[in-house]
Formats: C-alpha cells, sequence, structure tokens
C-alpha cells in the first residue's frame, strides 16, 4: 500500500525541481511586476498584491472563497477535479472543461483542483485552466510544504489554498502569507489537538479529513467526534467520503458548514451521469445547514 511519507517525500523532490528552474524570488517579482497597488484588489495586507488573471476574474479577492462556501442556510458544496488517488488509482478521464461544466450546473459552491501529478495526475495547469475557464472560487487541493507553492497557487488563480496540519511545517506564517496575498487557507485537521493549534494559528476554515491518512479508510464519523471543537464562526469543511445524498445529509447533521466531494462525482462515467450525482447531494443540502453544538 502506498504510505502518506512516501507521497509528501516525493512531493518535497518534485517541488525542489520546481523551485530550481523558477526560485522563489522570481514568483515574488513576478507579483510585484503585475502589482500596481490597491486598484482593484482587496488584501488585507498593507502592501496589495494582484495578477492580471485575478484582476478579471473577480476585483475582491479577500475571503471570496470562504464567503461561498458559508450560507445561512444550506450546507455548501466543494466539487473536486479528481483525475486518480492514492487509494483508487484512476477515478476519471473527464476533460477539466466537462467537470466544471457540470459543477457549475449543479450548483456547486466553488470547487478544488488537485496539483500533485504522480499520485493523484493533477497539475498546476489544471487550475490555471479552471481559473480561465469558471468563475466559481478555486482551491488549491496539495501537499503544500513551502510558502512557494502558495505563491504559486495564487498565480494560478486559485482563491484558497489547502493547509495541512503536521504537513506545512508553520502553519501561522502560512495563514499570514495567505492573508497578505488576499488568499484562504483551509486548514486541515485530523484530531482535537491539530483544531485547537490551527485556531491559535489563525485559522477561518477548517476541514476534517474522513479518510485516515494511514490506511485511507473512510469514517464519516470522525466529523460528528471533533465538529463540536470547531467555532460556530469559523468555517467547517467536511472531507472525503461522501458518495450518496445520505452521506452528505448526515456530515450535515453534524454541523459541517460545507462538503467536499471528489470520488463521488468523479467517479461517474459520462457528464449525465456526474450531473446526476452532484446535483442529488446539492439538491439534498438545500436547507440542511444545523447549529454546531460546542464540545
Ligand atoms: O483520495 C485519496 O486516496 C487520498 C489519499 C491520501 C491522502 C489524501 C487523499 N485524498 C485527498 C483528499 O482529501 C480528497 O481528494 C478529497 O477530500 C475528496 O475525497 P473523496 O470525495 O473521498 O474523493
Amino acid at each position: 500500500m502506498i504510505q502518506i511519507q512516501d507521497i509528501i517525500s516525493q512531493r518535497r523532490k518534485d517541488l525542489q525541481k520546481t523551485m530550481e528552474i523558477k526560485p522563489l524570488k522570481d514568483l515574488k517579482s513576478q507579483f510585484e511586476d503585475i502589482s500596481d497597488g490597491s486598484k482593484g484588489f482587496v488584501s488585507r495586507s498593507k502592501n496589495p498584491l494582484k495578477t492580471e488573471n485575478l484582476k478579471t476574474r473577480n476585483p475582491k479577492n479577500a475571503e471570496i472563497f470562504k464567503d461561498s462556501i458559508t450560507h445561512e442556510e444550506n450546507v455548501c458544496v466543494i466539487c473536486e477535479y479528481k483525475p486518480a488517488s492514492p487509494s483508487m488509482g484512476d477515478i476519471s478521464s473527464a476533460p477539466i472543461k466537462d467537470a466544471l461544466d457540470v459543477f457549475g450546473e449543479s450548483g456547486a459552491s466553488a470547487v478544488s483542483i488537485l496539483t500533485e501529478k504522480n499520485f493523484f495526475k493533477g497539475s498546476l495547469n489544471n487550475l490555471k485552466s479552471a481559473s480561465k475557464i469558471t468563475e466559481l472560487p478555486l482551491l488549491r487541493k496539495d501537499f503544500v510544504l513551502d510558502e512557494y507553492q502558495i505563491y504559486e497557487a495564487k498565480l494560478a488563480g486559485a482563491s484558497a489554498v489547502l493547509l495541512i496540519c503536521g504537513v506545512y511545517p508553520d502553519l501561522s506564517s502560512g495563514i499570514n502569507l495567505c492573508n497578505d496575498l488576499g488568499i484562504d487557507a483551509l486548514v486541515e485537521c485530523k484530531n482535537r489537538v491539530d483544531i485547537e493549534g490551527a485556531l491559535k494559528a489563525g485559522a477561518q476554515i477548517i476541514g476534517i479529513n474522513n479518510r485516515n491518512f494511514e490506511d485511507f479508510t473512510i469514517d464519516l464519523k470522525k466529523t460528528q467526534k471533533l465538529a463540536g471543537y470547531v467555532p460556530p464562526e469559523i468555517v467547517l469543511v467536511s472531507e472525503s467520503g461522501v458518495k450518496t445524498p445520505d452521506d452528505a445529509k448526515l456530515l450535515a447533521s453534524y454541523g459541517a458548514d460545507a462538503i467536499l466531494i471528489g470520488t463521488g462525482i468523479m467517479g461517474e462515467n459520462n457528464k449525465s451521469k456526474m450531473f446526476e450525482a452532484a446535483n442529488g447531494i446539492i439538491n439534498v443540502l438545500n436547507g440542511s445547514k444545523v447549529e454546531r453544538t460546542s464540545n
């Protein structure tokens, strides 16, 4: 079985190669070159940055992902473009345009784009393409190990980036950088200690992954166990393992604000079945929001 540490080591090697070809200082100056002050860009930083891409995509970048997955009555859905995974192997050969059509038409609130190439068959190019095709806010989903990947995400058109507790080396500085760049951080936690650390580091969006990274098994009750540690003003995203509308309803009943779904939609073998799967889940979540009870 593939081990999570092997995935992360491989990711580190790939990142080192990328950084040798284009060092961090080049990415930073790419930002500076295209930044002309604050016109058309709202950042939480004193030194706002923007890209042409983002300027046309959305003038107000700060918290657009967070806002898009927060609704008073409905639990929102983040659909993931997921060609393959370590636990399933190949999942889908659907072109990104087809998947984005389905996600948009079925009422997704945001889209997650996997950018890891060896185990998920993802790419940064998919993220760049998606940012030109859809208006939905985009999450860069990857094993983010360095600030380099946060800059990359922003330049590629992402509105949010995944930071995994215990994988990103310094959560606090990662979240601060996200704030400076006007990008949201979805901070993924596996237990109570992770959640407490993430909150201390300033996380505004907490993800609970129902997939165990040791053996890749799914336990939707993980969201139930941990939801009460996420304060009501923080956005809670329950990730992984949703296959049916009933699974989604269960996660909603535990107090999730949003649900992230990959295989349950991408595993369908044509566009209309993908639509049925996505739409069925999204419809059942209308009016399903419940108040989270604190532990
Ligand atoms: O999906 C995997 O097999 C996997 C294995 C090891 C680490 C991460 C993994 N997936 C990343 C994700 O978090 C999921 O792609 C995402 O939550 C969607 O999950 P699903 O709906 O179960 O496809």
